[in-house]
């Protein structure tokens, strides 16, 4: 299936005077699994609320399902999606097993097999007041919440931020069983730069409002590099994109995005053996972006 499950075009989201998201234009087939990077107020979660309808866009539309839901989720589309808010909206008075049933009676499709499993994977006790659990688990029990009814798209803001190092793992592992046959579309913002290299086939980088890196986990390496290389005429830019540029002695070390083949034929005829192209680790990638 190719279908275009988010369409986001030209997304503009401010609050009061600040322009938090700023010309966002992305869209995501059936079955991708994107990660989401940004520093800390950089606008993961706006986007993704933006998106969800949860809090209106300034300007720009989002489509989701290939329907118009900038404003507002039909109870269809619903469905179709998990979500997992940074905070999470866990009812404090009931147990475990009884939020789970709630959400459960919402969903005809419910897979309370799945949810026994990895209750117990999880180690988390059904019976327990969610009052009484600790942030990790109460994050795990918002996952579970939000994957209960295999959704067709999940959007899950930060999902391991409280998770320890084994629940991560597992919790990794899941999202992978759940996204490895290709039939579910993710979308999870972390600051966990080696989860997204581990489990996105899809990456983007987020800054000041606007998504400066989106490209194929496969492709970005090839695609953003440092290029050191003597001062002088430039080639012509093209669409190359410049994250980070500084002068070291007689050289200039610019990291760019939108790197391809016709770029470094350009760029070998202008400086030769004096160009040096430098490939990048998503970690190095993140930290360019960032000055
Ligand atoms: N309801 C709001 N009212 C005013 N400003 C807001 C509101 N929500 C978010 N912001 C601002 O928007 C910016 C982006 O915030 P957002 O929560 O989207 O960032 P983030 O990338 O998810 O950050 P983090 O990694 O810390 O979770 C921040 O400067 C924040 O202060």
């Amino acid at each position: 299936m190719n279908e275009t499950v988010i369409d986001i075009r030209q997304l503009n989201k401010a609050f009061d005077k600040q322009t938090v998201l700023n010309g966002i234009d992305v869209q995501v087939k059936h079955g991708e699994v994107i990660g989401l990077l940004g520093l800390n107020g950089a606008g993961k979660t706006t986007l993704m609320e933006t998106m969800l309808g949860f809090s209106p866009a300034s300007s720009g539309q989002v489509r989701l399902f290939g329907r118009d839901e900038a404003v507002q989720l039909s109870e269809p589309v619903k469905k179709r999606i998990g979500f997992v808010p940074q905070t999470d909206e866990l009812m404090d008075t009931m147990s475990v097993a009884g939020y789970l049933k709630l959400i459960s009676s919402f969903y005809p499709n419910w897979d309370q097999a799945m949810i026994d499993r990895l209750l117990d994977e999880w180690v988390l006790p059904g019976d327990k007041k969610i009052s009484k659990l600790s942030i990790g688990q109460r994050q795990k029990v918002s996952i579970l919440s939000a994957i209960g009814h295999h959704p067709e798209l999940l959007v899950l803001d930060e999902p391991v931020a409280s998770l320890d190092p084994k629940a991560r793992r597992q919790f990794l592992q899941t999202l992978i069983d759940i996204a490895g046959g290709g039939e579910k579309t993710v979308l999870f913002s972390t600051h966990i730069v080696s989860d997204v290299e581990r489990i996105a086939d899809r990456v983007w980088l987020i800054k000041d409002g606007k998504i400066l890196v989106d490209a194929a986990m496969d492709e970005i390496k090839d695609t953003t590099v440092r290029l050191h290389f003597p001062n002088g005429e430039l080639p012509e830019l093209g669409e190359l994109h410049v994250l980070h540029q500084r002068q070291a002695g007689s050289q200039k070390v610019w990291s760019v995005t939108g790197w391809n083949p016709m770029h470094e034929q350009r760029w070998r005829q202008r400086f030769g053996d004096a160009l040096n192209i430098e490939r990048l680790s998503l970690e190095d990638i993140f930290l360019e972006l960032h000055g």
